[in-house]
């Protein structure tokens, strides 16, 4: 093997050095404390499993890009998790199946996928999340809505914005009122995505083109969404969504609230519900988290309701890490008293040991020098 392979990180992935690992560790316990402090329990599932098992959980999850490979042991396919939801939501429907509902689960790994996200060539990244499982009605989602928002300003996230959708809405309009063949309701899908309303036009979608205009601020949106006055599909949802704004504004924090009822980028598995989290200074989204049903053991059943979040602070990460205060460090000259070092220690010290005499205490990054018994800067 050539050096220059050899020394070469495959495209997406990247390691952390100290100073960002430092705001890797401090983030992500300030995140799980949050977590753990709303009652959401920690579980670790393996980082692979069976393809199969990570694909079939829920309605829409793609393969496509996980990582898969064959099990020399069982020579059936397996797959590296690029989400940690359908592992939870397994969790919760067979080992946890009869645990008290609704069951509020924790998590956080890394998580990997083939490819990256069009221009983000990121392969691996750390994913937190919670998931409340056995509800997903509007106390549940303004649970997790309120949750993550807390979670990311624990962490030092700040100018946070809310931006809600309606990942199954299009779906349920050409189900219901505004019917659309299965050829148009790709194409509709579509245009939609791109946001080009002559096209929607083009594709037999005219009704839905007041759906592209009613995007931004969340009050704006959501009057336009409900002077189309469409009862039922679109009503009750809106009137979903109006509750669960009123109680994460009362939640606390300076949130703004935006609406994309038709965003569908990155919800595969969402229904009725989801939301996206944006941060200060932070390069897309930091949290994605909906509404979805868990698929069980009994086929043909409807699935268990669950609504839950996933957050991803890597660019929170890289965004704080240049702030991270700089730690003291006690350096330890040859020939130290162990004793003393230890007590100190024990009181909170980090020490730096010197492993020969040529050990410089300035160079190797420590703050201060034991000198005798006690502390002194260098
Ligand atoms: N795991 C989903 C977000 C989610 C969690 N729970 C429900 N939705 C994602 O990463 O996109």
């Amino acid at each position: 093997m050539d050096t220059e392979t050899r020394d070469l990180l495959p495209e997406g992935l990247e390691d952390r050095l100290p100073q960002d690992t430092a705001a890797a560790t401090r983030i992500t316990r300030a995140l799980m404390d949050v977590l753990d402090s709303h009652g959401y329990d920690r579980v670790q599932p393996p980082s692979i499993e069976f393809e199969r098992s990570l694909a079939s959980r829920m309605a829409g999850i793609q393969t496509r890009r996980m990582v898969r490979f064959v099990d020399p042991a069982s020579l059936r396919m397996m797959a590296l998790r690029s989400d940690m939801t359908p592992q939870v939501g397994r969790i919760a429907v067979t080992r946890m199946k009869n645990a008290a509902r609704p069951l509020r689960l924790a998590y956080a790994g890394q998580v990997v996928s083939l490819k990256g996200d069009g221009l983000d060539p990121t392969r691996e990244r750390l994913q937190i999340g919670a998931e409340l499982i056995g509800h997903a009605g509007v106390a549940a989602a303004a649970e997790v809505v309120a949750v993550a928002i807390e979670a990311l300003q624990a962490a030092g996230a700040t100018g946070i914005s809310v931006d809600f959708t309606l990942p199954d809405l299009v779906d349920a309009l050409s189900a219901g009122p505004w019917p659309l063949t299965p050829a148009q309701l790709a194409a509709v899908r579509r245009e939609l995505d791109a946001k080009d309303a002559g096209a929607l036009v083009q594709a037999g979608g005219a009704a839905y083109l007041p759906l592209l205009h009613a995007t931004g601020g969340f009050v704006a949106a959501m009057d336009k969404l409900s002077a189309l006055a469409v009862e039922g599909v679109l009503d009750g949802r809106l009137s979903a969504l109006q509750a669960i704004a009123e109680r994460v504004q009362a939640a606390g924090g300076d949130v703004r609230l935006t609406l994309d009822p038709t965003e569908r980028h990155g919800f595969e598995y969402q229904s009725w519900f989801g939301f996206q989290i944006f941060a200060q200074g932070v390069q897309g989204a930091v949290a994605r988290g909906g509404a979805y049903a868990i698929i069980g053991a009994d086929d043909g059943a409807e699935g268990e309701a669950a609504v839950g979040f996933s957050l991803y602070p890597d660019p929170l990460i890289t965004a704080l890490a240049a702030q991270e205060a700089k730690r003291e460090t006690l350096f330890l000259p040859l020939g130290h008293d162990a004793s003393a070092a230890a007590r100190l220690r024990a009181v909170g010290w980090r020490t730096v040991a010197a492993i020969s005499a040529g050990d410089d205490a300035r160079a190797l990054g420590c703050s201060h020098r034991l000198d005798g018994l006690e502390p002194v800067r260098v």
